[in-house]
This record gives structure tokens, sequence and C-alpha cells, in this order.
């Protein structure tokens, strides 16, 4: 367990644990009950690409592993509005407070700044953070599936291809019951594999390795010809030019989770305006 991932998970394990103790799932599950209606995340991206245009997946995110502190000057309610204008069809919101100095304040104060559906940008690993996710306003979630590896839920057996797909599967219905979205995340065929298993349109491919950080947007295009026609296919990380769209739409992907390229900018609204006009 000595890279950054499997550090971020053992974290997150015992952050639930102590959650489910300030507030049992009983208790979740009915504030979830009580959260206003969840938007659209799927439909916002899919009208996008009806219209012809990239669908903006736009990050709210202080910090990161790989690149520290992105942004000194952190309101995530002026940056909403400010995608808002810019054009995003949805917000991720980063809600990891160790690892990416985020909040689930920052995506509540976000959401109600828009109208944008928004994903609860987290380490997924248990259904509590499902409804957590849902109480506190999110749209939709992420399910990275190297979180699943059955290396890395410490519980050989449980896995299907080497993922605990089980509980991928669980947490994707609740999900769903709770009219949430789900982004489920790839890096490699093995990955993308596992994805398919589940039933969600919208399989992400992340170009950064979240072992090594390293980025090469040659991951996703090396990966599409073996997604099936009905997916959707969000291209994440790195993308941070015009060229890098460029590339991208010629490949035929048009959806697009952007972060740092948003955050470092004095109007992140505006530079998505840029990078994508
Ligand atoms: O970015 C990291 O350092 C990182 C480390 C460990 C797990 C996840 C990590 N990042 C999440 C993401 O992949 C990005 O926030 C997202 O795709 C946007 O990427 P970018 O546009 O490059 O900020």
């Amino acid at each position: 367990m000595s890279d950054i991932l499997a550090r971020i998970l053992a974290t997150k394990g015992e952050e639930i644990a102590a959650a489910k103790k300030r507030e049992p799932l009983e208790a979740m599950r009915a504030a979830a009950e009580f959260a206003p209606p969840p938007r659209d995340f799927t439909g916002a991206i899919a009208s996008r690409i009806a219209a012809g245009q990239a669908a903006v997946i736009a990050e709210i995110k202080k910090a990161s592993p790989s690149k520290g502190v992105l942004r000194e000057d952190f309101r995530p309610a002026e940056i909403a509005a400010s995608y808002e204008r810019g054009g995003a069809a949805c917000l991720s919101v980063l809600t990891d407070r160790p690892f990416f100095q985020g909040s689930p304040d920052y995506l509540r104060e976000a959401r109600d700044a828009c109208s944008l559906p928004v994903l609860r940008k987290d380490f997924i690993i248990d259904p509590y953070q499902v409804y957590e996710a849902r109480a506190m306003g999110a749209d939709c979630i992420l399910l990275i599936v190297a979180a699943f590896a059955t290396a890395a839920t410490g519980r050989p057996g449980a896995g299907d291809k080497g993922f605990d797909l089980a509980t991928m599967r669980e947490l994707e219905s609740i999900a769903h019951t709770l009219g949430m979205a789900v982004l489920v995340e790839t890096h490699d065929s093995r990955e993308l594999d596992a994805a398919l298993a589940l039933t969600t349109p919208l399989i992400g491919i992340n170009n950064r390795n979240l072992r090594t950080f390293d980025v090469s947007l040659d991951t996703t295009l090396s990966l599409l010809p073996h997604i099936p026609a009905g997916r959707r296919i969000i291209t994440e990380s790195g993308i941070l030019a015009p060229e890098h769209v460029r590339l991208m739409r010629e490949h035929g992907v048009h959806a697009f989770l952007v972060g740092e390229a948003f955050m470092r900018a004095a109007d992140p609204g505006a530079e998505l305006a840029r990078l994508f006009a």
C-alpha cells in the first residue's frame, strides 16, 4: 500500500468508519430523501453533443496530490457561476479533504450558485458515501475502477476479473435508485472491461495514471476502439490547450473533464470558453 491511490483508499476507509459513528447509515439515507431533486447529468452531456458542441464537465478543485495547491483564491460559488457563463455542461466538485483540500460544503455552495448538474468527485467505495453524495446534493457519483481492484480492497477472492464487481454494481444500483448518474473511470483495458460490466453509459478514461501521475492523451486514443456503441466517452485529465480538444474531437470524443487548466486561470469560465471556442 505505498502508492498514492492505496493511501487515499486507506484514509477513506477510516473516514467512512468515523462518519458512520457520527451519523449512522439510516440517518444518511433519510437525509438523501430530503435532498433537492437530482439534475439530469447524463442528459446535460447528451444535449451538448447532440447540438454539435463539446460537453465540458468543469472541475472545482483547490489542490491535488500531483500538483499541490492549484488556486489560492478559491470561492466555489463564484467559480460555479463563472463556469455556467462560460458554457460548462456539468460541474465536478472535489469533496475529499485530506488529499485535495475539498469539502462537501464546496459542492453545496457550487450547486446553489448555478443550475448545472454536479458530480461528487471523491473516492467512493461504500454505499454510505452514495447516500451521503445525494444528501449533499450531488447528481452524479464517480466510481474509479482502480479502487475496486481486489488488491486495493484487501479482499482477495471477492474479485471478478481482478475487480470487486459486486460492490461496483451495488453502488451503481443505489445511485440510480436515488436518481443519480454514475461516471465510471478507467485507465487501461482491464479496467475498461470491468467498467463495461456496469450499465451506466458514462465511461471516463483518465489520461492520468493515479499511481505514477504520468499523463498521456494516448490513453484515451488507445482505449477508444474497445468501447461499444451506446456508451458515452469522457476524456479526463491533461486537457490544457485547444489542440488537445481538437485532437479528441477529431477522434470522436466530445465530452471532457477538465480541472487544472481552469483552476489556474483568473477567470475559470472565460478560460473554458477560450479552450473550447
Ligand atoms: O490529480 C491527481 O493528483 C490525482 C491523484 C490521485 C487520484 C486522482 C487524482 N486526480 C483526479 C483527476 O484525475 C483530475 O482531477 C481530473 O481528471 C481533472 O484533471 P486535470 O484537468 O488534469 O486537472
